[in-house]
């Protein structure tokens, strides 16, 4: 698998911290920035990583800013991405197992650098379940095109 991860300055730290984790499971990824915590821009970041997984140069994406959410709504912004906000290990499993979520966002300033850790190993372990879930992933794709989106 792999990763592209990156995040604004108010996930900087995060970040950081994640990157450990996904060391300790030998996970492939690359740092898409910003590296320091002078203040820059999220959607900047968050477009870097989506089209990454949209065009497939990467398997999945995480994106750390303040809360995450900026993240979140620049990413679902690229056709083909379906990324969540996930503070918590159920909706980490979840986003995985019925949504076939590509990217994961956290915030900073709402969670902290353990339950990030386990939130992004539950992620990254989960397999989509398929079944009747894919076909309403389809539907949320469907929705793209009809909107030209995709
Ligand atoms: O957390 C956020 C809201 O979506 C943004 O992604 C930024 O991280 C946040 O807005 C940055 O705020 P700052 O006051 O410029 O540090």
């Amino acid at each position: 698998m792999n990763i592209a991860i990156a995040s604004d300055h108010a996930g900087f730290r995060l970040k950081e911290a994640l990157k450990q984790t996904l060391d300790e499971l030998a996970v492939d990824y690359e740092d898409l920035g910003t590296y320091d915590e002078t203040s820059v821009d999220y959607p900047d970041y968050a477009r870097k990583v989506a089209e990454g997984v949209a065009e497939g140069r990467y398997n999945r994406g995480v994106l750390v800013c303040g809360t995450g959410l900026g993240m979140c709504i620049t990413a679902n912004k690229v056709p083909g991405v379906r990324a969540v906000t996930a503070h918590d290990v159920f909706s980490a499993r979840m986003s995985r197992a019925h949504n076939d979520a590509n990217v994961l966002t956290m915030g900073e300033r709402v969670i902290g650098p353990g339950l990030a850790a386990e939130v992004l190993k539950t992620w990254l372990t989960t397999e989509f379940e398929g079944g009747r879930h894919a076909g309403r992933v389809d539907k949320v794709r469907q929705v793209e095109r009809e909107y030209g989106k995709a």
